[in-house]
């Protein structure tokens, strides 16, 4: 790995407290199959270009076992020396994905909530700083998280849904280092205007203001996906290297020297009870919303 960051602590904290069924605090429950099955990895007829999908309905959330999951996933492809290229996306058909879990937020378990936050900044460490060249393939909606696993990559194509950083709708405001990530994509004035209004764009909207490179057909996502992995592999494996940690470097060794802090910060900030009074709202909003 190009930015290799240590975590053994808190991952290993997190694997003690992982649970894999649970009633959310607004009595939905959730059940899946194990999360070794919530991330696949799949090969291409290109053995440097690999496949990595997201599987966990109903709307690829991310837990602290999920990212754990993606993770590990990036680590084992980038520990094969063949593989240059991991193409990022969803098995579900409309979300990429809609974020961070919030069970993980919402009346958290106060020992589970740092190992949370410690897993979802490896995941930033090991998906923006990835030696891998990156696709984000983004076929459904990507708000608030999801919208970080598609900054993450190097290159976004996207079919349908909506993407942006609507953290604020939940009267909240992005860590400094997502927000970071989206001025660095958008520009700050633009950055400024979406991250106050909590702007979802849709596809045409995105790639106008530059959060995506590419729209295609919904049809069409996995032989593009490939073929702009093929473009980036046919760079040489150190230009691009370098080239990534020029650009990501610095944000990538701020969080990495001001990780606990961030914990700290996170956890007080989503301990606030009008914290917790937003959150659970808006929860109770997204259950409704069906019916
Ligand atoms: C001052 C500095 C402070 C620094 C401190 C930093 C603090 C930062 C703190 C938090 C950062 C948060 C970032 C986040 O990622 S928060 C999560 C934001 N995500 C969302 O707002 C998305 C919510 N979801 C949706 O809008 C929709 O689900 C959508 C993605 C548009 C898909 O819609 P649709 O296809 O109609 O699907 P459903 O709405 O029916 O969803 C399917 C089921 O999934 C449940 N769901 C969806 N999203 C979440 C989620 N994020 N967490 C948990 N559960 C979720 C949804 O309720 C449905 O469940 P069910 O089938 O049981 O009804």
């Amino acid at each position: 790995m190009m930015f290799q960051q240590s975590s053994r602590s808190l991952l290993d904290a997190s694997k003690k407290s992982s649970s894999f069924r649970w009633t959310s605090s607004v009595g939905r429950t959730f059940s899946s199959r194990s999360p070794q099955d919530w991330v696949t990895t799949e090969e291409t007829d290109d053995p440097s270009i690999a496949i990595l999908k997201m599987n966990r309905a109903p709307a690829n959330t991310l837990s602290l076992e999920m990212c754990t999951e993606i993770s590990k996933a990036i680590k084992e492809l980038e520990s094969n020396k063949k593989t240059q290229a991991v193409i990022l996306t969803s098995s579900l058909p409309t979300i990429f994905s809609a974020g961070l879990d919030l069970t993980e937020l919402h009346n958290p378990d106060k020992d589970r909530l740092p190992a949370f936050w410690g897993a979802f900044q490896q995941l930033y460490f090991d998906l923006y700083g990835s030696r891998l060249a990156t696709i984000g393939a983004i076929n459904g909606h990507a708000p608030a998280a999801g919208c970080m696993l598609a900054l993450s990559c190097d290159y976004r194509i996207m079919s349908k849904g909506n993407i942006g950083l609507n953290e604020s709708k939940l009267g909240i405001c992005a860590p400094p280092w997502l927000g970071q990530q989206f001025i660095d994509t958008i520009g700050l004035r633009k950055a400024e205007l979406a991250l106050n209004m909590g702007t979802l764009f849709d596809t045409k909207a995105a790639l106008d203001i530059g959060l995506i490179d590419e729209i295609v057909g919904e049809d069409d996502v996995m032989d593009v996906a490939k073929t702009r992995a093929s473009q980036w592999v046919a760079i040489p494996a150190p230009a691009r290297v370098a080239c990534k940690e020029l650009t990501r470097g610095r944000q990538l060794n701020e969080l990495k020297e001001n990780r606990k802090q961030d914990v700290d910060h996170f956890c007080s900030f989503v301990n606030q009870e009008a914290m917790q009074r937003n959150l659970g709202f808006y929860f109770e909003q997204l259950a409704k919303r069906k019916k």
